[in-house]
């Protein structure tokens, strides 16, 4: 078991009661902003305080390969996870333009990715050179999952340090809807076939397979439903556990958290195995097209912002759906109130 405790302050509750009187003053019919309003009282109780801002957004992404692609899991092959490494690192992939519209600090952080990449902005974590095919032997030893919780943990840290004000973590992984279904699985104790998609778009015939290859590998692994540590050790990623070590450094520091899709709430999934308090501090930002997601999402005991079909992980979802969570904040500061404004609020 993991010994590492995480001491996660409670939401402050009356702040955000104070905070909905005060939205009820506002020149607007009660109510009428309806989720932003909610949105903007859930982020005064995490940050403490009354006018909270998301701005400057953060975002983490963590990159890692997977040794299960082997098994003909995935659409494209494992030398994309370098190859969109290396296209972060340019500006190109959707992350970036995403990140440049919302202003965001972006850092790329190698936690495992197969082969060595050398760039002046690529922050070096690697635990391995990508996790072993776990449908023949555990994806990484029970001290790596370890490491690379602590890897994201202080890489959330130093984003922190920065003075960004909310924090978005994405992932890049060929392989990786794979090992985030097998965490699923035995999260959820659900049917394997329920929650498989199609990832990257492999055919219904891969998929079939993909299915097979993940209860086999849980058959022969059997990690322990109640041990986050264990079950990243056997079927998990460097890059998921990256982005639940970076979740619990939020939560820790009153950071709210903007939940991506599929592979983001597993590790989302995880993080609440470790420290329960930490799904506090999470928005979910949409809804993936991954069918494991509808479940992941469930229980966490959260509801997405946005369904827009996305089905790509990198932060992407999170980053699009942060211009509304913004809203919500300068609803609330901006706004004038009936009194300042001379209007009146009785009939
Ligand atoms: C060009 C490209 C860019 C991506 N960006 C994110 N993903 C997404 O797809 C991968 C997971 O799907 P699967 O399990 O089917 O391999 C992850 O890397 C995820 O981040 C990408 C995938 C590709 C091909
Ligand atoms: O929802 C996601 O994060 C996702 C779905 C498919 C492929 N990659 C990521």
């Amino acid at each position: 078991m993991n010994q590492q405790v995480y001491s996660i302050p409670k939401l402050n509750k009356e702040m955000g009661k104070q905070v909905n009187e005060y939205i009820n003053t506002l020149t607007k019919p009660i109510g009428s902003l309806g989720k932003l309003e909610e949105l903007v009282i859930n982020l005064a109780e995490m940050k403490n305080e009354a006018f909270p801002s998301v701005n400057v957004p953060g975002v983490l992404v963590f990159a890692g390969d997977h040794g299960i692609t082997a098994e003909g899991v995935s659409a494209y092959p494992q030398a994309v996870t370098e190859q969109m490494v290396l296209n972060f690192l340019n500006g190109g992939a959707a992350i970036n333009v995403f990140s440049r519209q919302i202003g965001a600090l972006l850092e790329i952080i190698d936690i495992g990715v197969a082969t060595d990449i050398e760039h002046t902005s690529l922050v070096n974590k690697k635990i391995r050179y990508g996790t072993a095919n776990f449908y023949q032997e555990d994806a990484m030893t029970f001290a790596e999952a370890e490491e690379a919780i602590e890897a994201g943990y202080s890489q959330g840290l130093e984003m922190i340090k920065r003075g960004v004000n909310c924090l978005i973590l994405g992932e890049m992984g060929i392989g990786n809807t794979t090992a985030s279904s097998a965490i699923l699985a035995v999260l959820s104790n659900k049917e394997v076939h329920s929650l498989v998609g199609h990832g990257t778009g492999i055919s219904s015939e891969q998929l079939l397979h993909k299915v097979k290859v993940i209860n086999q590998a849980i058959l022969h692994r059997k990690p322990n439903t109640h041990d986050p540590i264990d079950i990243l050790a056997k079927v998990g990623g460097f890059e998921i556990a990256g982005m639940t070590g970076a979740m619990l450094a939020a939560a820790e520091n009153r950071i709210p958290i903007f939940v991506d899709g599929f592979i983001s709430t597993t590790a989302a999934l995880l993080a609440k195995s470790i420290a329960i308090n930490v799904v506090d501090y999470m928005i979910m930002t949409h809804q993936s097209v991954e069918p494991g997601h509808e479940i992941a999402i469930s229980l966490l005991g959260k509801k997405p912002i946005l369904d827009l079909g996305f089905r790509l992980g990198e932060g992407t979802g999170a980053a699009v759906a942060y211009p509304i969570i913004q809203s919500a904040t300068l609803m609330l500061k901006e706004m004038a109130t009936f009194s300042s404004a001379g209007i009146s609020n009785k009939n």
